[in-house]
């Protein structure tokens, strides 16, 4: 058996466009991703957010199976949309929805954990000069963190600015598989740069604020690469692997400097780095209290001369999930240990980590996800190995809580603990829910 510390930090994850629903409820405006999974082709099956989980009714029912399965905390995100429909223009009304939700949660003993920003930008901040690509976003973002610090501050003990910062500038900007779908690096880099100061200036205001009893971090989805063999070009192509993956967010939080070696890669694609201002990146590595984890799988690459990054993935041998990605957990603890070895001994926490499978619900009307079970378990077991070896990770949230929308993919992937039957909107607790209860219960895993 193995044992987690006492106060370890047990929880699930989920975010606004995914799970709410209610688009057009009490004030909201469209976000990018309304506007993305309406673009015909953008999301499978022209899938959308209108309705999804319908959370937005439904936060009582789904705070109750929260209970039930015995989280200590709740990662959940606020929708800019709702809080800021406009320029300027704040909504109570948005704000007031969130407050029912911590109230609910608060009242269930459970955690709070509210992440500013994961990837439902407002419209109206895209359409003023391509939304992180304009250098005002960071004026608009710390405009919309501090009047969720001013409304919310003292009752969220954990503040995460950003959701996965690679995600909303190079997958959206960059590959253009995510909202606003657009696909040239330069902007990608600059929608980064934006993001990251966005982070750095909302972390000063956050000080300035003095919340008692609340910390602030950020969240990075990092995936480690691997060279597919000991030859010096696989190793070169790793290394590049790594910094487009990993070190282009984590060197400006952690080191105050973008990575050398991929501004100099990076320069002879984009050309100046004229949007990185004076000041800039010691704004971005202001003291956070903590890093947000977010991993999924690795990477295995080998040298290629004609890709951009001088890399190319190689199929890994372990399975696969639903998404295709390798099931890798001992790089879960090779992570750890490096970010602990090379860039940070503040506290972490694994704000997610998950996995999607063929879900089905079987004659006993239950879902039997052995393979979700199994994959949480060996995950633990590499976080449990790096704690053991003095690592300072505080805590563990799955994605998902319930089966929700999973971007480009639409409903057809399900990373839920608990299924989401989307005719019906009822809610089915998986086995895996059913062992995480029991996880928690003990603190401990078999
Ligand atoms: N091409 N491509 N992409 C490769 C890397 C993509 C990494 N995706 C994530 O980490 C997202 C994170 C997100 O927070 C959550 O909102 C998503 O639902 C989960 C599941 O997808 C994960």
């Amino acid at each position: 058996m193995i044992k987690f510390p006492k106060d370890f930090l047990w929880g699930t994850a989920t975010s606004s466009y995914q799970i709410e629903g209610a688009v057009n409820e009490d004030g909201r405006t469209p976000s990018i991703w309304d506007t993305f999974s309406k673009t015909e082709g953008k999301t499978y099956n022209g899938h959308t957010g209108d309705v999804a989980c319908d959370h937005y009714h439904r936060y009582k029912e789904d705070v109750e199976i929260l209970k039930e399965i015995g989280v200590k905390a709740y990662r959940f995100s606020i929708a800019w949309p709702r809080i800021f429909p406009e320029e300027g223009k704040y909504n109570p009304k948005g704000m007031d929805f969130y407050k029912r939700l911590i109230d609910e949660l608060l009242k269930k003993d459970i955690m709070p954990t509210a992440t500013i920003y994961h990837w439902d930008l407002p419209q109206w901040a895209y359409d003023k000069g391509g939304g992180w690509l304009n250098r005002d976003s960071v004026k608009w973002y710390v405009e919309y963190a501090t009047k969720l610090f001013e409304e919310l501050g003292d009752v969220i003990p954990l503040w995460i600015t950003h959701n996965e910062p690679w995600c909303s500038s190079i997958l959206s900007y960059g590959i253009g598989e995510h909202a606003p779908g657009h696909k040239n690096y330069r902007e990608a880099l600059i929608a980064a740069h934006h993001i990251l100061l966005s982070h750095g200036e909302a972390v000063k205001a956050f000080r300035e604020m003095n919340i008692k009893g609340s910390k602030i971090g950020i969240t990075l989805n990092l995936t480690p690469a691997y060279p597919a063999s000991e030859k010096e070009e696989d190793k070169l192509a790793a290394q590049y692997a790594d910094g487009f993956a990993n070190r282009w967010f984590l060197d400006p939080i952690f080191k105050g400097n973008y990575p050398e070696d991929m501004m100099e890669l990076y320069s002879k694609i984009i050309g100046e780095f004229d949007f990185i201002k004076e000041g800039d990146l010691e704004t971005i590595s202001v003291p956070i209290d903590f890093l947000g984890v977010n991993y999924y799988t690795r990477s295995i690459v080998k040298y290629n001369e004609d890709s951009m990054l001088k890399a190319e993935n190689v199929p890994g041998p372990g399975k696969r999930t639903e998404m295709g990605w390798e099931i890798s957990p001992e790089s879960l603890y090779d992570l750890l240990k490096r970010l602990d070895r090379e860039y940070t001994k503040l506290p972490m926490y694994i704000t997610e980590n998950g996995a999607a499978f063929k879900d089905e619900v079987t004659e006993d009307g239950r879902v039997h996800d052995d393979e979700r079970i199994e994959y949480i378990k060996e995950h633990l077991k590499a976080a449990a190995k790096f704690i053991g070896e003095g690592g300072n990770l505080k805590g563990y949230f799955v994605w998902s809580l319930m089966d929700n929308f999973e971007w480009a993919h639409g409903y057809s992937k399900r990373f839920g603990i608990v299924y989401v039957d989307y005719e019906t909107q009822k809610r089915i607790l998986k086995d895996s829910a059913l062992w995480y209860k029991e996880v928690i219960q003990k603190n401990s895993i078999e």
